[in-house]
């Protein structure tokens, strides 16, 4: 029996996997894919916002995949093969706080899942516009790109040439050997990303010594699920995988059952992203605005927002808005207090 191939798709919060995955979704059409989605916060916007509703999505919310969450995923993976039948491949997109390695692990670590699938490939998205302050501030988001076998370079669309070729080379500094792709809206050949084979053993256990080892590879963890603030408590580890989260990022999740009303939400976001939009890392919400029958997706990353009319909401849907952000130093009263008076 040919081993299903498995790709994994990462990179720092907002980078464009969602946008890359639905691109997947879309272009490769007819082919069945299974979709495993992790999020960083409670209410689950992700699965929702990928395109394909033929696909299955299956959500992990736990937070940060890079633990404890492994055994979700070898659950999730485990139960997908049990009834595989013909699946063309497993798509795993991780949250922008994660780390790609444990997840890869999974796929040689676990006897059963290593017997019938074949990991082909680490694609990590990066944001041209904002890698180089992550490289400083988010120790995953180097991580990402070191462990990756492609890289797509996202968003070449919001900076100049000159960015362009010194986050480039910044990304060849930290990964000598992947493929660079520059892209907009991750456009690129599905070929470039899919079935390639791309992934190097050798170099996952260059990067870390531990990755055939299995175990916590020497970290010594601390995790607050409850809130889904994490804590880590590292020891050194050996290789570029030691790795420290940082304590100060949150996620907070708001929502209401009430009509919002899209002026006040509006001129509230925008005064939100203008006084606080460099600790706003991320946030996305699926909204019900008073007088419109169709969903209202927004999305953005720091200052930058999104919003466009999704489809009508179903007969039997609960039309409840929901938002998540994501970012540094958070006031969750007084996000609540705003979000809430946006009520119609
Ligand atoms: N201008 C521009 N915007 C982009 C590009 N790619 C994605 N976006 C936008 O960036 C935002 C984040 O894109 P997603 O694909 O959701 O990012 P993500 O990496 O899945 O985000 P998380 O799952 O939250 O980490 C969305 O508003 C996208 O429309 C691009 O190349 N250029």
């Amino acid at each position: 029996m040919d081993k299903i191939p498995v790709t994994v798709l990462t990179g720092y919060l907002g980078a464009g996997k969602t946008t890359l995955l639905n691109r997947i979704l879309t272009e490769q059409h007819g082919r069945k894919y299974a979709v495993v989605v992790n999020e960083f916060g409670e209410i689950g916007i992700d699965g929702d916002l990928v395109v394909d509703a033929d696909e299955e999505v299956f959500t992990m919310n736990n937070g940060c995949l890079c633990c404890t969450v492994r055994g979700d995923l070898i659950r999730i993976v485990g139960a997908l093969l049990k009834r595989a039948g013909n699946l063309d491949g497993i798509l795993i997109e991780t949250t922008g706080l994660a780390e790609p390695a444990p997840v890869a692990q999974t796929f040689f670590l676990d006897r059963d899942i290593a017997a019938r699938t074949q990991l082909d490939g680490v694609v990590t998205v990066a944001d041209a516009l904002n890698l180089e302050q992550r490289l400083i501030d988010a120790p995953e988001a180097a991580q990402q790109v070191a462990f990756a076998d492609i890289v797509l370079l996202n968003k070449a669309d919001l900076v100049d040439a000159d960015t362009l070729a010194r986050v480039e080379a910044t990304i060849r500094r930290l990964n000598p050997l992947a493929r660079i792709h520059r892209t907009v809206r991750s456009d690129v050949p599905l070929t470039e990303v899919l079935g390639r084979g791309a992934f190097d053993l050798k170099r996952a256990l260059s990067l870390e010594p531990d990755f055939l080892a299995g175990g916590d590879h020497g970290h010594d963890h601390a995790h607050d699920h409850h809130d889904h603030d994490h804590g880590h408590d590292h020891a050194p580890a050996a290789g570029v995988l030691a790795h420290d989260h940082d304590l100060s990022i949150a996620s907070l999740s708001l929502s209401t059952d009430q009509p919002l009303d899209k002026t006040l939400f509006e001129s509230w976001l925008s005064m939100l992203l203008m006084t606080k939009g460099q600790d706003i890392l991320r946030f996305k919400g699926i909204l019900n605005f008073a007088g419109q029958n169709r969903r209202y997706v927004l999305q953005g990353v720091h200052m930058i927002s999104e919003g466009t009319l999704d489809r009508p909401w179903g007969a039997d849907e609960a039309r409840r808005s929901r938002m998540v952000v994501i970012g540094r130093d958070l006031d969750p009263a007084e996000l609540k207090r705003g979000f809430d008076g946006n009520i119609a």
